[in-house]
């Protein structure tokens, strides 16, 4: 007598092989769904204008995260060669031929294929301001100069502007903000603190209802809102801020001046055009212009700091409280990222990372150090910063403590900052994820888990599902509904 068992029976078989053929599909599914996508990016280019010089900046993202938080970032840097487009004025062609170069850069950097869909910016920033003001003109011709040149590049041309001192300081609050993803934290932002070479930045959150309609912007990010204070001083950046600390210390009949923001044994002879050629000082005869004085340094932070505080007007104030020239500012709160020439000199000091107290001893000693050590100690670097890390150095300490009412308690909020995530910080990235709409009001809605371990974990509980069943079928038997087994 045979017995026949269920597994050769037809039914049995068929059941088998459909079993087998739905698990083949679900793996393959899964494997081809769970197959990294591939990246597609998407690129941006910002110009950012500044006075003393021009950068460009690639930034780059996966096209299918564009609103995610983060998710943009610098893919290259390129410095144009000379200064700032303001300093064309004269020849204006020459602002727009500057900037074939690193056009010529990003051709190479972007794939040829992606050019026409890539937008170009430029903003111009203080340095522009600054000319705008002295020769309009000129200023017209430098952006029609500078608009030239872009317009005639591959990419999609989408504006030359000069940009306000409001926009500049809340761009670059959002950069600093966006790249540390504090936008959808609990935690709160981070204030900007920006110094350029001919206007400085300062923005934050504050608890206090802003006073004054021209220190406040408002925005709603990711479903927060944010009242956030802004202001841009112009002629407080750090060249222009030399130009005005020459201008209390030298009457016009000098033929040489003893400055103690500068080492003792530096001498270099300057025309007077130097510091009287920007609309920030008062202008002086052409006669006294062309005249030279001697400029020596006798290298000594207090009485450096004190004729830098002679450039500060902290008597008259119409709100509750300001930073001075009676310029409205709540008390500073949080934390701060102060980027640019903040970052650039007191890294360059060394001074990145210490209370106020260290801070101020440090520069101290800087300055006193004579110039030819501070040459022989920095032979690498460019004698025209370097003669002015004592002055600079000193007219943050001044800003930050005496200007913006830092103290020794929250100095250390103060974190100096080149880049965040590989993205420099600065205005650049902040306005293209604004024109490009790429920082949504409200908070995107994200499913529970991503699509690739939606798949996985389906894989899995239908697997689980059919050992289950094969399970169910070898230790409790047949289903009743399975025709009984014949016995021949
Ligand atoms: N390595 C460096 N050391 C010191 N200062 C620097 C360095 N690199 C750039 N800077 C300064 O940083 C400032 C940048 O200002 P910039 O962005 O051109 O002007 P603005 O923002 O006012 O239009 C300038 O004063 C420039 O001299
Ligand atoms: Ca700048």
């Amino acid at each position: 007598m045979k017995t026949k068992t269920p597994w050769h029976s037809g039914k049995m078989i068929c059941v088998a092989v459909f079993f087998i053929a739905a698990i083949v599909t679900l793996v393959a599914i899964a494997i081809v769904q769970n197959k990294p996508l591939e990246q597609k990016y998407k690129y941006g280019i910002v110009l950012d204008a500044g006075s003393s010089h021009t950068a460009m900046y690639i930034y780059e993202w996966p096209a299918e995260k564009e609103n995610n938080t983060g998710m943009v970032g610098q893919r290259h840097k390129c410095k144009v060669k000379g200064k700032g487009i303001s300093s064309y004025a004269r020849e204006v062609a020459g602002a727009g031929r500057s900037l074939a170069m690193c056009m010529e850069e990003a051709k190479q950097c972007i794939p040829a294929a992606k050019h026409q869909d890539t937008p170009v910016y430029l903003g111009a920033t203080a340095g522009m301001r600054l000319l705008m003001k002295q020769d309009r003109n000129s200023a017209v011709k430098v952006m029609e100069a500078v608009q030239q040149t872009l317009q005639a590049s591959p990419f999609s041309y989408q504006g030359a502007r000069i940009i306000s001192g409001q926009e500049e300081g809340a761009f670059g609050w959002i950069t600093v903000n966006y790249l540390g993803k504090n936008f959808q934290k609990a935690a709160g932002t981070m204030g900007a603190l920006d110094l350029g070479g001919a206007s400085t930045q300062i923005t934050f959150v504050s608890k206090e209802t802003i006073q004054s309609p021209d220190n406040a912007m408002e925005f709603r990010l990711y479903g927060n809102d944010y009242q956030v204070y802004t202001h841009s001083f112009l002629c407080y950046g750090k060249d222009q801020v030399l130009k005005l600390a020459l201008e209390k210390k030298l009457k016009s009949a000098d033929t040489s001046l003893e400055d103690p923001c500068f080492h003792t044994g530096y001498s270099e002879d300057k025309l007077f055009q130097k510091v009287f050629d920007s609309p920030c000082v008062q202008a002086v005869s052409t006669d006294a212009m062309n005249k030279s004085f001697m400029h020596k340094g006798s290298g000594n932070f207090i009485e450096c700091q004190n004729s830098i505080k002679d450039i500060f007007n902290f008597s008259q104030c119409k709100n509750s409280q300001c930073s001075f020239n009676g310029v409205y500012q709540p008390p500073v709160e949080g934390t701060f990222g102060a980027f640019s020439a903040f970052y650039f000199v007191m890294n360059f000091l060394n001074l990145t990372g210490q209370s106020l107290a260290d801070t101020k001893k440090g520069m101290e000693h800087y300055c006193q150090t004579p110039w030819n050590t501070i040459v022989e100690n920095h032979p690498k670097v460019d004698k025209k910063y370097l003669a002015e890390y004592c002055f600079s150095g000193t007219y943050i300490l001044t800003l930050l403590e005496n200007g913006y009412n830092f103290t020794s308690e929250n100095w250390k909020d103060i974190n100096f900052i080149d880049k965040i995530e590989g993205s420099n910080a600065g205005w650049s990235l902040g306005y293209m994820l604004n024109l490009t709409n790429m920082i949504p009001a409200e908070a995107p809605d994200t499913p529970l888990m991503p699509h690739g371990g939606f798949v996985t974990l389906m894989l899995f509980l239908t697997l689980f599902l059919l050992i289950l069943l094969f399970l169910g079928y070898t230790f409790l038997g047949r289903p009743s509904c399975l025709p009984p087994k014949e016995i021949v």
